[in-house]
């Protein structure tokens, strides 16, 4: 099958790159020129595990092409695949014009009968839109309309891709709805789960699995602000609550809250066409107030643990990627936490695996480390907000040691608080049942000045 794909970023390229792994002949198009000379020059523009190698067997067997003419990318293309941004507006609704501009721009050189997907998250009604949109342009012409949502995450998009839980296309015609079939048999034939439905269930679809998903974080993140004051531990709440196989055990990690390309945008549009439609989604409202308010308070709690002048503080912030294993800053909760440190006027030091050169210009005014232990030396506080395994793995005696304050702060929970507790530090986690308790005495330990219920003091050893 031919196929053309509008957008070479995280989903086009990864669409562009697994549709060629699954037999098919692809050209992915992007206006953006350095983009485009960076994969024809063999350089994959963004960090996805597995994307690199896979993407390299392709162009050099010619199966996958990289072009900035739309003419000649979509040329004899049976499917066309617009996977272009879906921004927010500042209603929160979806600026669509990316993908009206991409639908106007093949109208008039799609051959007929072509198969137009719409691969961009977009709000239920829009495949209806563009249908118009390209019938005006082209008249006569005969071809079909589908959606074909995508439920990818970033850091691992290749094997979500080609091993998902289930692919779901809509489509109000049956030669989209076979052409659809033909392109992803290879996954039918693995036992994906094909759901085929109407175009406006499909971007329903998407847009109910994000909000849902988005409020099982909200959730454990209130489980977890009651943890800390009621004496709870989230992990062990959410292992329990978990293994019921109605809620399941996935998102169920506390942390400082969700951020990405897609969770804060795709429910503030949930948000905005329930509003436009006269039936407010009050769920969705308030999980996104309470989501973009937690950055702001875990930084206040750290300026809060810290006391005294912030202008004197030197706070080492480990992690810039709004999750691991991606070089993706967009909307990542460690920016906000960064820029109300900045504000308040503490000194930060940062380091992230990947994502460096993205956040450098969200964060002006801190300072990038190379190595996260040239973060860590002589800081006063280390924040951890990007669940890396390379934080993971760190020692934390060592991370102890290079510091010169005494506060470590794990918005991941990323590291076992038994190996923290023979360390004179004072740790703070996400939901954690204060333990304010020295080993050697069992007594009530003074390590938290403050009195914050939520802080775990750990006592020296002996
Ligand atoms: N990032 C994810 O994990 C993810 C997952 C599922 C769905 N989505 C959805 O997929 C869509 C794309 O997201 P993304 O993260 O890949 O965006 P992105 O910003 O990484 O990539 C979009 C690309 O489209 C290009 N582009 C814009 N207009 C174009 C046009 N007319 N013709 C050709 N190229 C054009 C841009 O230059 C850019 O490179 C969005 O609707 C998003 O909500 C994203
Ligand atoms: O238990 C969890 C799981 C995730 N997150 C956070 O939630 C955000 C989103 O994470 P994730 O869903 O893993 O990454 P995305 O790449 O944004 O993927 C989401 O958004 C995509 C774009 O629509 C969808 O395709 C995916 O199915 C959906 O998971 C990140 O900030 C995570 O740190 C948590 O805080 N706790």
């Amino acid at each position: 099958m031919k196929i053309a794909i509008l957008g070479a970023g995280y989903v086009g390229l990864t669409t562009g790159t697994c549709l060629a792994e699954l037999g098919h002949d692809v050209t992915c198009v992007d206006l953006d020129e350095a983009r485009i000379a960076k994969l024809n020059g063999g350089e994959v523009p963004i960090f996805e595990p597995g994307l690199e190698e896979m993407l390299r067997n392709h162009v050099g067997a010619a199966h996958l092409r990289f072009t900035t003419s739309i003419a000649s990318g979509v040329d004899g293309a049976d499917a066309v695949f617009i996977a272009v941004g879906t921004p927010s507006l500042p209603d929160g609704d979806i600026d669509l014009s990316f993908v009206e501009e991409a639908a106007r721009s093949i109208a008039r050189l799609v051959k007929p009968n072509c198969v137009i997907v719409v691969k961009s998250t977009v709000v239920v009604g829009t495949c209806k839109a563009l249908r118009e949109i390209i019938a005006e342009e082209r008249g006569a012409l005969d071809f079909s309309i589908a959606s074909n949502p995508e439920f990818l995450r970033e850091g691992s998009a290749v094997s979500d891709f080609l091993s998902p839980d289930r692919v779901v296309f809509g489509s109000d015609d049956p030669r989209a709805r076979a052409l659809l079939e033909k392109i992803y048999q290879p996954l039918a034939d693995k036992g994906t789960p094909i759901l085929c439905t109407t175009n406006a269930n499909a971007e329903l679809i998407k847009y109910s699995a994000n909000a849902f998903l988005a409020l099982k974080i909200g959730f454990i993140n209130d489980v977890a602000n009651l943890c800390e004051q009621v004496g709870g531990d989230v992990n062990a709440v959410a292992a329990g609550i978990g293994l019921d196989k109605r809620i399941g055990s996935s998102f169920l990690a506390a942390g400082p809250g969700y951020g990405g390309s897609c969770f804060p945008k795709d429910t503030r549009a949930f948000a905005a066409i329930g509003r436009k439609h006269g039936t407010p989604q009050s769920l969705i409202e308030n999980l996104i107030a309470s989501n973009d308010a937690r950055p702001q308070a875990l930084a206040d709690r750290v300026l809060r643990e810290l006391g005294g002048d912030p202008h004197a503080v030197t706070i080492a912030v480990l992690g810039l990627a709004f999750k691991a294993n991606t070089d993706d800053v967009r909307e990542s909760p460690s920016l906000a936490v960064i820029n109300r440190l900045l504000k308040a006027g503490c000194t930060v030091r940062a380091h992230d695996p990947k994502a460096m050169q993205a956040a450098a210009p969200h964060i002006s005014g801190a300072e990038l480390c190379d190595d996260a232990f040239a973060a860590v030396a002589g800081a006063d506080a280390v924040i951890v907000l990007t669940e890396w395994d390379e934080y993971r793995q760190m020692n934390v005696a060592d991370v102890v040691r290079a510091m010169r304050g005494r506060l470590l702060v794990d918005y991941r929970n990323l590291w076992n608080v038994a190996n923290i507790a023979d360390l004179d530090v004072h740790y703070v986690s996400i939901g954690r049942a204060p333990a304010p308790r020295s080993k050697a005495s069992g007594k009530v330990a003074k390590a938290n000045p403050r009195g914050d219920r939520s802080a775990v003091a750990v006592s020296p050893a002996g």
